[in-house]
This record gives structure tokens, C-alpha cells and sequence, in this order.
């Protein structure tokens, strides 16, 4: 579960990046969140992984209110989330195997568990062939598919993506939320910033759009935007 309490965000005095968000997404849920350049959609995101705080406000995650937690406890908390950005960033010395192995080594798992567990997640993302590839004999395709196999090595109940289809032509950008579908109907939370109007207008699920830093629509089986 995630939650925006009266959420502000003041990079620089009297610019506000996002105004008195409200918004409360439940476990499960698959939420686009679109707008225009400047709109908010990176804050909101940076917020919930916590690269930056907020001005105000309060935002609960997974039941536990991040607000004002800790350095000490933000590990924990990105070990119960899951993200994918638009440019992949994947370690270009390290495998297939060895990018996804790594994420389960920060969080200390045993190299018996990685062994188990790094196979299951590239088979399915369709890479288990490509396991000692390096990130450069791969396309953007499938760089993406590895880096969303990384996003859920360790079994995150929310995945965040921040325009995971943006540097990918159609076909491409289609297999990755074929991936991503799954992985929600597995019952993992996915909220994805993207401005891929056919995507958002295929999939009907829930869309949340912002501008200039305020939620000015928020539809259960919404759209990218309206017609005029
Ligand atoms: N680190 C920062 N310092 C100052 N202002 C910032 C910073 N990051 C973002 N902003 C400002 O906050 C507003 C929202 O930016 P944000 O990156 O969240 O938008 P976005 O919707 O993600 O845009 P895009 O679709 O282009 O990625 C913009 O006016 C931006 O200039």
C-alpha cells in the first residue's frame, strides 16, 4: 500500500514541484502516472524511493510511514521496492547473471540462494540463454528485461518504473509490459511514470495524471488524456 498524505514538494523557494498531493494506491494495483514535461512524475517517484524528502506532508509505504525514517532504514525500505528506469542502468563489467546476482548480494543472500533464485527470474524475463552475455551484446530490449529481472530478485511487493519503454521502438516497449503485466498479476504493486499514450490507452488501468505538480485526474480504467 502506498500513500500520499497532503504530499509538497519545494525544490527551490516558491517552486513547488508537486502541491497537496493526495493519493492512496493499494496493494495489487497497476498505476500509470502521465503528465507533461515538469509535471511532478519524477518527484513523486523520488519521494517514494526516498532521493529526496518532502516539504511537507506525509507518505506511508507498505504500512510504514517514510517520512521521516532514519538513514540507517532506507535499505530496508528499498529492499521492498523494485525499480526500472528508462536508460536500463545496468553494470556494464558484470553478466546478465552477475547484474541480477548483485542485487540479492547487497541484501545478503546466501550464494545458494542466488544460485536458485537468479535462473527463476531470467527465465522468466525469457533471458535465460543470455545469462553470461555482457549488457553490450544485448539489445535495449533485452537490457531492459534483465534490469526488470534485477527490479524482482528479492520479491518486492511494489515496482516502480520510471519510463521503462521510453528509449524502446513499439514491438519492444509491448514485451516489456507483457513482462510487466505478469509480474502484477503475481499480485506485485507496479507504478509506472511513462508518456506512451498507446500503452496507457491499451492497458485501462488506473491512471493518475498530474500538472504542474497537482493530481487533476485520477481514473480507474483511464486514458492518456482526453480528446479534445
Ligand atoms: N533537483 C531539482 N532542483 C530544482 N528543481 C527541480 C529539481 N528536480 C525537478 N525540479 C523541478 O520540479 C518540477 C517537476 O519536475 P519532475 O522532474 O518531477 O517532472 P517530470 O514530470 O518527471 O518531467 P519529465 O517528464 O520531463 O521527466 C520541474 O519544474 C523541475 O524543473
Amino acid at each position: 500500500m502506498i500513500e500520499f498524505m497532503d504530499v509538497s514538494k519545494e525544490y527551490t523557494k516558491g517552486v513547488k514541484a508537486l502541491k497537496d498531493i493526495n493519493i492512496h494506491i493499494d496493494k495489487g494495483e497497476f498505476v500509470f502516472i502521465v503528465g507533461s514535461s515538469g509535471a511532478g512524475k519524477s518527484t513523486l517517484i523520488k519521494l517514494l524511493l526516498k532521493e529526496e524528502e518532502p516539504t511537507d506532508g506525509k507518505i506511508i509505504l507498505n504500512n510504514m510511514d517514510i517520512t521521516n525514517i532514519s538513514n540507517r532504514k532506507i535499505p530496508y525500505i528499498r529492499r521492498s521496492v523494485g525499480v526500472v528506469f528508462q536508460d536500463f542502468r545496468l553494470l556494464p563489467n558484470k553478466t546478465v547473471f552477475e547484474n541480477v546476482a548483485f542485487a540479492m548480494e547487497i541484501i545478503g543472500a546466501s550464494s545458494r540462494e542466488i544460485r536458485r533464485r537468479v535462473p527463476i527470474v531470467l527465465s522468466m524475463v525469457g533471458l535465460s540463454h543470455k545469462a553470461n552475455n555482457y549488457p553490450n551484446e544485448l539489445s535495449g530490449g533485452e537490457q531492459q528485461r534483465v534490469s526488470i529481472a534485477r527490479a524482482i530478485v528479492n520479491n518486492p511487493n511494489v515496482l516502480i518504473a520510471d519510463e521503462p519503454t521510453g528509449n524502446l521502438d513499439p514491438d519492444t516497449a509491448w514485451e516489456i509490459m507483457k513482462i510487466l503485466r505478469e509480474i502484477n498479476r503475481r499480485g506485485t504493486t507496479i507504478v509506472m511514470a511513462t508518456h506512451a499514450r498507446d500503452i496507457v490507452n491499451i492497458m485501462k488501468r488506473r491512471v493518475i495524471a498530474l500538472e504542474k505538480g497537482t493530481v487533476v485526474r485520477d481514473e480507474r480504467k483511464g486514458v492518456y488524456d482526453y480528446e479534445i
